[in-house]
């Protein structure tokens, strides 16, 4: 505040100016009373910067405990998340061997099992899979359909059962992955690498195959008319497409009528338990639409290029016989890609853990301002401790697979989809020291739209389902339990490498020529 006038002993002006004229005389009245007033304004301002200075130290206490209090919801969350991946674990497990258990009743000719077995299939596979759908190789089928396309009543029969092994320089083992580090007589060793190529090994013959294709293409029309009728009489197979595939096929001619398809959701959710293999036709986001449609454990998958980038299929449309004859027979080399498990926890249901069901993601989720010209203020939280909050236009969390698509636009690394790893990348941060990061895969991830937020943020999930989170919800997200196997054209790091390079023209660069002048 500017200061007010006083005279030399002291006193404000108003006291000591001579009037010369009227004109001077009610000049001086004039700043006289502004003096006063600024005067009379300056003790009510230092009393209200002491009341904003402690007022600020109370909001600074409210946000330490409210930050705690995100902090014990977060870690009570993650640990809840934990507990869920856990059981589902452990019921899938029990479910295997509970089935095993049955099927070996089964070959020993017990009666009583010989007798269910007439039983609606369905109900049993329901039994077996319970609605989310895990299982076991060993399942029972729906039975063939008859010429009018209507379901036999089943018989039994198992779907393709395979053995994976880790390879390591050249070397095959059919250990399964065990202890990564050895601390044997108190030396600690790294036993076993964590990311190894993955050999699959057919142990009876695959005999599902389902072929899903991206829409409105005809090459990919053309091709899988073509496909399936080459897997049905050279390699006897049953075949799925999807509804609207199969109403194709059909309009070209009724000689498709064998194909199989679905009708609604259950039986998708049961799609795993009949299927060896899935093979896709397209780009990069058919394989994505083709993870999506396998909510629990997926088969491997086959990964047609007829798309234009196609990161992560490797196989060559035109050589499709070469290529599933030897992917029928095995070994296939696979990359295992990680996938991320998504829910969103609304304020409106906060007593519930799940208001929604979980969705698996095999790229990213990504949490953004959508169409509101605010910048997205986003809390973070991994497991139980603040990691900070992101300014900017949103934040990505992606699997290593994804760190090639969106991530790598929004300046994230590139990573092998075998490390494995959840990818914390924002979208144009305004900081300027907002770097990405790429935490390990076992924490739980928790974005939270404060209740202070300016606006909306929108939840995608592998660039689709947009959902809107309001102040006060949250997104969690940890490892699914469930990768998608996709198999490899020659194995994980050549593929990776093939694509960063085909794909991505990664650090082309003319060749420096050798003329010129050198050290000495
Ligand atoms: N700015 C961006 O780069 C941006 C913006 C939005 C979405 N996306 C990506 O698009 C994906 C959805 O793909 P879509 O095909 O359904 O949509 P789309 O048709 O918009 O294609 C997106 C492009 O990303 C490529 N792509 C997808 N997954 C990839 C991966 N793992 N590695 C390298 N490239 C990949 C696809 O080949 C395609 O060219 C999202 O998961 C997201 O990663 C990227
Ligand atoms: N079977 C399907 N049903 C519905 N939508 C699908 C299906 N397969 C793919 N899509 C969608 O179609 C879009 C395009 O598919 P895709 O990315 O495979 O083709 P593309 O754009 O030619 O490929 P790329 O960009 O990799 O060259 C994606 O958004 C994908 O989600």
């Amino acid at each position: 505040m500017a200061p007010s006038k006083v005279n030399s002993a002291g006193d404000a002006s108003v006291s000591c100016s001579q009037p010369e004229n009227g004109f001077l005389n009610s000049l001086s009245l004039l700043s006289s009373e502004k003096a006063v007033q600024e005067l009379l304004q300056q003790s009510p301002l230092q009393s209200t910067d002491d009341h904003l200075i402690e007022f600020s130290d109370a909001m600074r206490t409210v946000a330490k405990a409210l930050r705690r209090a995100a902090e014990g919801k977060a870690s009570a969350q993650a640990e809840a998340a934990e507990w869920k991946r856990k059981y589902e674990l452990e019921r899938a497990r029990n479910l295997h061997l509970e089935h095993k258990e049955q099927s070996h009743r089964e070959n020993n000719g017990d009666e009583e099992r010989t007798e269910n077995l007439g039983s609606p299939s369905n109900e049993q596979s329901e039994h077996c899979c319970g609605s989310n759908g895990i299982c076991s190789h060993e399942v029972l089928r729906d039975g063939d359909r008859d010429s009018a396309s209507k379901v036999v009543p089943n018989k039994f029969a198992r779907k393709a059962s395979f053995k994976l092994s880790w390879c390591c320089k050249g070397d095959q083992s059919d250990q399964h992955k065990h202890d990564i580090v050895s601390f044997e007589r108190g030396n600690i060793t790294t036993a076993e690498r964590s990311s190894k190529q993955i050999s699959l090994k057919w142990e009876s013959q695959p005999q599902t195959v389902i072929i899903l294709t991206k829409p409105n293409s005809t090459s990919v029309r053309i091709l899988c008319a073509e496909m399936v009728r080459w897997l049905r009489e050279q390699k006897k197979l049953d075949i799925y497409v999807e509804p609207r595939v199969r109403a194709e096929l059909l309009t070209e001619s009724s000689y498709y009528n064998f194909v199989h398809t679905w009708k609604d959701e259950t039986e998708i959710i049961l799609l795993h338990t009949k299927v060896d293999l899935v093979v896709t036709l397209g780009g990069d986001g058919t394989v994505l639409w083709a993870a999506s449609m396998f909510k629990g454990p997926v088969p491997p998958v086959v990964p047609f290029s007829l798309g234009s980038l196609g990161f992560m299929t490797p196989f060559h449309s035109e050589r499709y016989r070469e290529y599933l004859d030897s992917i029928l027979k095995g070994p296939i080399s696979i990359t295992l890609r990680h996938r991320l498990q998504c829910h969103v926890i609304r304020e409106a249901a906060k007593n519930e853990y799940e208001t929604e069901g979980p969705i698996l993601v095999l790229n990213e989720v990504t949490i953004d301002r959508g169409i509101s010209s605010y910048l997205t203020n986003l809390e973070c939280y991994c497991d139980n401790s603040f990691v900070t909050c992101v300014q900017g236009d949103g934040l990505i969390l992606s699997t290593t697979s994804g760190s090639t698509a969106y991530s790598l636009a929004a300046g994230g690394s590139m990573v092998h989809p075998q490390v494995p790893g959840i990818l914390f990348t924002p979208i144009c941060p305004h900081s300027l020291s907002f770097r990405p990061l790429i935490l390990p895969e076992h924490v739980t991830l928790r974005v939270q739209v404060p209740f202070n937020s300016r606006s909306h943020a929108w939840a995608s999930f592998d660039g689709k389902d947009r959902k809107r989170l309001a102040a006060g919800d949250a997104l969690v997200c940890s490892m699914a339990p469930w990768p998608v196997p996709t198999a490899c054209q020659v194995d994980s790091t050549s593929d990776f490498l093939n694509s960063i390079h085909d794909g991505l023209h990664w650090n082309l660069r003319k060749t420096q020529s050798f003329d010129g002048p050198r050290d000495t």
